[in-house]
């Protein structure tokens, strides 16, 4: 099978390469790349005014796969993953059961390369059960392939433990990715500790809460020497420890999902449960440094944190509702549109902080570059088109969005994983 995407603007983080030309896919590989590949190929895709970017990966999903499956499946988080252009992800392990043995692992492996649209990299869990009391079997995950340990959805409060897993994680060749949130000061809260919790009567989240598992799991790090992923940062401060943690020379990286970075506290105006996430909306102080941080590459990698959950869920107030949002279908527009429109990153780093940068901390040299002999997972980028964001259209079964409506410039026209076009954009294609 040979498809060639002609007079796309290829843009490639390792390489740097950006201009305008073809690239020739064969086999599930990138074979070519230059000015006026002939016409040779099985398929032709015109890409002309788009840009052509090695398909995104998303460190860190939730597909609710095994056990919660009214809220999202392999086969549906997949489907959505590649309506938004992302051809790998990262599955985190807070399903029922949760993913703390190597037959688990090997289990969503097996499941996802039948359903899944998309490559799907199984996280597993630090401790047994996410219960925080004994190690998961991280040697056993690690031969199956989970590349990295997550607790996500809580952190390890026990931090002998924890470091007991680092240790682990080290002695396999895995990152450790870190949600950060000290449940012993959360209190109740519901959403960033301001004045709008105070005018709308609700329990606040302090920016101390993330800050201090942050500083403790960076000290953690510079001990077992593992590499550190900081998942979903949303405060000034976080940024803050990982430029120093940078300075200092330690194996950090940091995350940023794309509504820590486009909304802020002040943007709920009412008790909605759909913009109720873990950790929350910041102050407009703490979106700027996100911003800055991303800028100055601080912060390496953007997120979605895709959190599906039933609309009956999220329909509450948000002392009710579950923390969480859907974030595959807007995150490549939400990035362009508040990100790289206005300057602050250059369409090459989105590529980088989208693609090349999760690759690199998955340690898969295979994927996360346009150039010959790479995987051919790609997405095309019109960068043009201007709509608003339509929760009713999404492939995901979660709808539980607050930016449902939002105007947003970007869409994705193609996306390819190896080397097949798992994605087309109907609106953008004309159908053909
Ligand atoms: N982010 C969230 O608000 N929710 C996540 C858990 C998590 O990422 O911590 C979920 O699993 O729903
Ligand atoms: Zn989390
Ligand atoms: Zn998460």
């Amino acid at each position: 099978m040979t498809i060639l995407i002609q007079n796309g603007h290829v843009i490639d983080p390792l390489t740097g390469r950006d201009e305008v030309c073809d690239v020739l896919v064969r086999d599930g590989k990138i074979q070519k790349i230059g000015t006026g590949l002939p016409e040779e190929a099985e398929q032709v895709l015109d890409a002309s005014g788009c840009y052509v970017m090695p398909g995104l990966i998303d460190l860190h999903v939730h597909f609710r796969d095994p056990g919660l499956e009214y809220k999202e499946t392999l086969e549906t988080g997949a489907r959505a993953a590649a309506r938004g252009g992302v051809t790998t992800v990262c599955a985190m392990p807070n399903t029922r059961p949760v993913i703390d043995t190597a037959e688990k692992v090997a289990d969503v492996h097996a499941r996802a390369k039948k359903d899944a649209l998309v490559h799907v990299i199984q996280i597993g869990a630090v401790t047994r059960g996410q219960e925080g009391k004994e190690l998961a079997d991280i040697a056993g995950m690690a031969r199956e392939g989970c590349h990295a340990i997550s607790e996500d959805g809580k952190s390890v409060m026990n931090a002998s433990l924890y470091r007991k897993g680092m240790r682990e994680a080290k002695a396999n060749g895995l990152a450790v990715f870190a949600h950060c949130e000290d449940i012993t000061m959360v209190e109740g809260g519901v959403m960033n500790a301001d004045e709008n919790a105070a005018r709308l009567g609700l329990k606040g989240i302090t920016n101390s809460v993330e800050d201090v598992i942050v500083a403790r799991d960076i000290l953690l790090a510079k001990e077992t020497g593992v590499r550190l992923h900081l998942c979903h940062c949303s405060t000034a401060d976080s940024v803050e420890m990982i430029r120093l943690a940078k300075e200092e020379g330690l194996p950090v990286t940091g995350e940023v999902c794309p509504h820590h970075f486009t909304l802020s506290a002040d943007d709920i105006r009412e008790n909605d449960g759909n913009y109720k996430m873990n950790p929350p909306l910041r102050s407009k102080a703490d979106v700027e440094a996100l911003k800055k941080g991303l800028k100055e590459g601080i912060m390496d990698v953007i997120s979605t944190d895709h959190a599906p959950h039933s609309e009956e869920e999220k329909n509450q107030p948000m002392e009710k509702a579950p923390f969480g949002i859907v974030g595959l279908e807007t995150s490549a527009a939400l990035t362009y549109t508040e990100l790289v429109k206005p300057g602050i990153l250059s369409i090459m780093d989105m590529a980088e902080k989208m693609s090349l940068n999760p690759a690199k901390i998955l340690g898969l040299s295979d994927r996360g570059s346009i150039s010959e002999g790479k995987r051919a997972d790609l997405v095309v980028f019109d960068p043009n088109r201007e709509y608003r964001i339509d929760k009713t259209t999404f492939l995901s079964k979660g709808k539980n969005t607050p930016f449902d409506g939002r105007k947003v410039t970007g869409d994705i026209k193609y996306t390819l994983v190896d080397g097949k076009i798992v994605y087309e954009n109907q609106a953008l294609t004309g159908g053909n």
